[in-house]
């Protein structure tokens, strides 16, 4: 490869030629590639830890920070419970920061919980508990990080052959040997869809969220459907309606339940054509919501609020979640949209 040895005979040149994060992305493809430059990375590098895919949080005041352990610190521990330091190889390349130093994560569900937790001052916490009190980069690297370690953890044997693959260092995909298949980290395109009629937005709950939150639909695409086709398929399947015209607006990785990739659109269906029909299989409930109803909302914590009558508040998903970007923009949509 080209960049490799230009990169490598001459690196001053290669640092004025590119922007950081042209090298950022050429120094991680280099690592997903060479598992000798991966090694040396793994060496200096700094980790994420996870416990039977927990990731290690700390708790300062209602918000979690992931730490990121120091291979001085990683190996000091695993010295500690008497563990090789070639354990390090098991962890999964994540990203790398603007100095070039590589993240890891590495699942150390093989060692005694509480005694890690007590060396390192901190907690093995459910990602479905903590996500949405963790501080900024930290979410969406956890998510990637708890996917990948996942899919490792589910995939040690090839499924043609019933082998054992091995993983290449940076995790990045798995091997068989015995007749050379490569296996490359899956996750499952979803789509999410804002419906509004021109004055009102549909949300929906599944009879699984916390009470009274609503968000938009979702669904998982299937085989051979293109977006749009997704899109028009969910919204007639789940509340009874008929697309009739829709854009893109954004994506999102998801770690819940196992790695999707949210494709989030916004959707228009017909004014005189809004009567819904839930889908009891698949929702609790559906509605058309105000543009004043999803302001008051917008201006609530993302939480289950209980009435005097013992209904719930109308609450909408918290700022990280898609859901949450799709409904501001509809929101900046109507104020910029005359009456
Ligand atoms: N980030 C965000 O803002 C939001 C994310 N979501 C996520 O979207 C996902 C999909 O939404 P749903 O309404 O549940 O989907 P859905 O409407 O497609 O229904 C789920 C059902 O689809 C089937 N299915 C088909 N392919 C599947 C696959 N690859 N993995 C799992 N199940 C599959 C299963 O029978 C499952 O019970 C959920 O996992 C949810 O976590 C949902 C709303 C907001
Ligand atoms: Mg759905």
């Amino acid at each position: 490869m080209i960049y490799q040895s230009v990169y490598r005979r001459a690196p001053f040149l290669w640092c004025r030629l590119h922007s950081t994060y042209v090298r950022k992305m050429r120094y991680l493809f280099e690592l997903k590639e060479d598992d000798g430059i991966c090694r040396q990375a793994q060496n200096s590098g700094t980790f994420y830890l996870f416990h039977n895919l927990s990731p290690f949080l700390k708790k300062v005041g209602s918000r979690y920070l992931a730490p990121q352990i120091s291979v001085a610190e990683m190996k000091s521990m695993l010295g500690k419970f008497k563990q090789n330091e070639q354990m390090i190889e098991d962890s999964v390349l994540i990203g790398c920061s603007d100095e070039f130093m590589a993240y890891f994560a590495l699942d150390l569900g093989s060692l005694e919980k509480s005694v890690i937790e007590s060396e390192l001052k901190g907690s093995f916490t459910e990602l479905r508990k903590a996500f949405f009190q963790l501080d900024g980069k930290d979410a969406p690297l956890l998510s990637s990080a708890q996917a990948l370690l996942r899919w490792h953890d589910t995939h040690q044997y090839c499924s043609k052959t019933g082998q054992p693959t091995q993983k290449n260092l940076a995790g990045s995909k798995r091997i068989c040997h015995t007749n050379g298949i490569i296996y490359y980290p899956q996750m499952s395109p979803v789509v999410i869809t804002l419906v509004s009629d021109g004055s009102r937005c549909l949300l929906a709950r599944q009879v699984s969220f916390p009470k009274g939150m609503y968000s938009a639909l979702a669904g998982f695409c299937d085989v051979g459907e293109t977006l749009e086709e997704t899109v028009r398929r969910e919204v007639a399947e789940e509340v009874g309606l008929e697309v009739e015209s829709l854009w893109y607006s954004a994506s999102q990785h998801w770690p819940f339940p196992n790695s999707s990739l949210m494709i989030a659109c916004h959707a228009m269906v017909q004014p005189q054509q809004t009567k819904i029909s839930v889908n009891k299989l698949e929702l609790e409930a559906a509605g058309w919501f105000s543009l004043e109803e999803i302001m008051e909302a917008l201006g609530r914590e993302p939480k289950p609020l209980k009435q005097e009558d013992g209904s719930f508040s109308l609450w909408l998903p918290p700022k990280w979640a898609i859901a949450h970007q799709l409904i501001q923009e509809w929101v900046k949509l109507q104020a910029s949209t005359p009456a």
